[in-house]
């Protein structure tokens, strides 16, 4: 009987894009998420001598070598603290809706990294479990927790982890809508790699987190949507305006991306508060009160098919399942 892990997928409000430090994944500012109730990965992992080779199996079906990099630097990091040598042998069962396309990183490898201590006999701390995920993929840090988490981006493996902000117990949703799911051609560890070396956008960028940060955590404490809203938009926009200055430039925005945002636009004109943000591929996430989820949806539907619009809601942190 093997344990099985469940992480959900976070988005970002206030955005992680770039790093100080490529090989420790370590920020070049905090950021902010959210985690939904609607996306998440469940994991088990074997230890086993009988392994030759680390193996990788997502939806049944076994991963390359590439896919395995990140995974690999979590189990190494696993053996190297239990003091094992043993391969593993890692299921993974992405819970996305098909059509979603949204198969995010950092549920995978929250998820991994819950699985992977457990089946090694660690005992982790939230703060020590926040901190492996970031060793695979930096926004993996924050879905140890359910809610709002922040990641804090401290200055050395030790002290780059994410904290808990608020339960996100209140009036918050999300709606995303799917205009693609096909593969990305600039992946976000690319796109940010290249924005930080070349956009002299970057640096403005940078400039602005501070007080985006404050106002965004007065927002969620004072539950306003609205608020938390503005904000948010703002700094997905910002975020996505260092790509357009990279060498070369990029977008990842596509026509639907723009139709997308318009919609919201033109619900905003209708009354909703109802804001937007993106991450690195073209889908965009609205974020709206929980209570208009339903209205907001069927106004949409004008423009995009059932199929494309997911809702979502707060989810929980990472915790162990029973399969
Ligand atoms: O989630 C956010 O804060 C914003 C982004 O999603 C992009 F918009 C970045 C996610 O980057 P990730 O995939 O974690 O990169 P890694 O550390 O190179 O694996």
């Amino acid at each position: 009987m093997s344990n099985w892990v469940r992480a959900h997928t976070n988005i970002a409000l206030i955005k992680y894009w770039g790093k100080a430090d490529e090989d420790l994944i370590l920020p070049m500012n905090n950021s902010l998420s959210l985690t939904l109730d609607a996306f998440y990965t469940e994991t088990s992992v074997t230890f086993d001598d009988a392994l030759r080779s680390d193996e990788l199996y997502l939806d049944d079906r076994m991963q390359d070598l590439a896919a395995l990099k990140k995974v690999k630097t979590v189990l190494d990091l696993v053996r190297e603290k239990a003091g094992i040598t043993s391969k593993a042998k890692v299921m993974s069962y992405n819970h996305v809706p098909t059509a979603a396309g949204l198969a995010s990183s950092a549920s995978g490898l929250a998820a991994l990294a819950g699985a992977a201590s457990l089946a090694a006999g660690l005992e982790l701390s939230s703060e020590e479990l926040s901190k492996l995920a970031r060793r695979g993929s930096g926004s993996a840090s924050r879905s140890i927790y359910g809610g709002f988490a922040e990641w804090q981006k401290g200055t050395s493996h030790e002290t780059s982890f994410a904290v808990p902000v608020d339960d996100a117990d209140w009036d918050i949703g999300m709606l995303f809508i799917v205009v693609s799911d096909n593969k990305k051609d600039v992946s976000s560890r690319e796109g940010m790699s290249r924005t930080v070396q070349t956009s002299p956008f970057y640096q403005g960028w940078l400039d602005s987190l501070d007080d985006d940060l404050s106002a965004m955590k007065l927002a969620i404490k004072e539950q306003d949507i609205h608020e938390v809203g503005v904000i948010a938009e703002r700094n997905a926009l910002k975020m996505h305006a260092t790509t357009l200055g990279a060498d070369p430039p990029f977008t990842y925005w596509s026509p639907d991306s723009m139709k997308a945002m318009e919609a919201v636009r033109a619900l905003r004109d209708k009354g909703y508060s109802v804001h937007f943000t993106m991450d690195a591929g073209p889908n965009v996430k609205l974020i709206c009160r929980q209570t208009q989820l339903e209205e907001i949806r069927t106004h949409l539907l004008n423009d995009f098919s059932e199929s494309q619009l997911i809702s979502a809601r707060p989810g929980p942190g990472l915790h162990v399942v029973s399969r």
